[in-house]
């Protein structure tokens, strides 16, 4: 059986979740239910399956490091899983671009090397996925990596909130290329995202009338920093609010009374994510019921294991020949997709794609 070749585009803290991730479950029973993921052993591919074999960054002091050192480099701060071992491969220095807000820029060293030649990397180390994980608000990066992945033959799953896989231009280049991408922007495993989503639609289906909802978000990694330049955020706030909205269709809340966004910086949160949801309706008699909770979870290991079911969800498609937006995968695993699901029917459509009995 193969494997799965992985490059990764950004060195932070999700990419530290997602390496420790694969290490830690590398053992785990082929048939047992782990948390966090859809399946250890998912279509052909098991966890350790996973094998890294390229990453860029452009942080002086994550470029030249083994991978397993460079995810606990710099400013990342997520919780530790466990212990990696070195994975002999070499952070190498990415492409700036417009990858670096205020905030880095105030934080970060950026790197002195010269950026390397991504296409040619990603060929000689025959990868077969390429996962972007720029900082919020890096549009020319995201879609530099993505025209990277499409000249090298190489799938694409994009975490972040720029908008490539839902977009017809972009969507029909991959499919002109044959190669699949699983975008936009990653949905956590119980994150602020689909429980709102759920509460939305729980409201609908029990025919509470929802008039207004809010979701604030605070949290202490870079990821959060990095927003408080408020244009870098626009694309994410955007994500966020059709992720929610699209579980009513038949309810138009009108702008004013949707606000979902990132909210602030609390440094001595580190890599946690606090999120505030409120939402507010009327029900039986036009009474007024209102549901307000706040979750807190640690923010990169929560999305760590959708990524590798991403990951091998964009292998399977290549190993098929299909290329495009995998609607599947990226219904389930993404807050953008470009078709978005109710997530039970997202996921049964995952467990076609992987039975073979959905071509997407
Ligand atoms: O919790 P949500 O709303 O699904 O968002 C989750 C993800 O959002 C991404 O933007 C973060 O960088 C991830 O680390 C995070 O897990």
């Amino acid at each position: 059986m193969g494997s799965v070749r992985v490059a990764v585009v950004g060195v932070g803290n999700c990419a530290a979740s997602l390496v420790q991730g694969v290490e830690y479950y590398k053992d785990a029973d082929a048939a047992a239910k782990v948390p966090g993921l859809m399946h250890v052993q998912f279509g052909e591919y098991h966890v350790r399956d996973i094998e890294f074999v390229a990453a860029f960054d452009v942080d002086a002091k994550k470029v030249g490091l083994d991978l397993a050192d460079a995810i606990g480099a710099s400013e990342n701060n997520t919780i530790k899983i466990c212990d990696v071992p070195n994975t002999g491969v070499t952070v190498q220095r990415g492409h700036t671009l417009d990858g670096l807000g205020k905030y880095y820029r105030l934080t970060i060293e950026e790197s002195e090397a010269e950026p390397v030649d991504v296409v040619q990397i990603l060929k000689d180390k025959q990868v077969d996925v390429l996962v972007c994980y720029l900082p919020v608000g890096s549009e020319d990066a995201a879609k530099f990596y993505a025209q990277c992945a499409i000249d090298a033959k190489v799938a694409f799953v994009n975490a972040l909130p720029v908008f490539i896989a839902g977009t017809k231009e972009w969507a029909d280049k991959f499919t002109e290329a044959g190669v699949p991408i699983v975008g936009d922007d990653i949905k956590s495993q119980v994150g602020a995202t689909i429980t709102h989503r759920v509460m939305a639609k729980l409201f609908e289906d029990r025919g509470v009338i929802l008039d207004r909802t809010m979701q604030l978000n605070v949290g202490g990694n870079m990821d959060f920093k990095n927003m408080l330049e408020r244009e870098r955020l626009e694309s994410k706030k955007i994500s966020k609010t059709q992720a929610v909205t699209s579980q009513i269709p038949d309810r138009d809340l009108g702008e004013k009374n949707v606000h979902i966004g990132p909210s602030d910086y609390v440094a001595w949160l580190d890599d946690r994510k606090w999120a505030y949801v409120r939402l507010e309706g009327r029900a039986f008699g036009d009474v007024p019921l209102n549901l307000e909770y706040k979750l807190e979870v640690w923010d990169s290991p929560n999305s760590a294991g959708v990524i590798i079911d991403a990951l091998r969800a964009a292998k399977i498609a290549k190993d098929r020949g299909i290329g495009g937006p995998i609607l599947s995968a990226s219904s389930y695993f993404m807050k953008s997709p470009p078709v978005q699901y109710f997530d039970d029917e997202a996921r049964e459509n995952v467990e076609k794609f992987i039975r073979g009995d959905v071509e997407r």
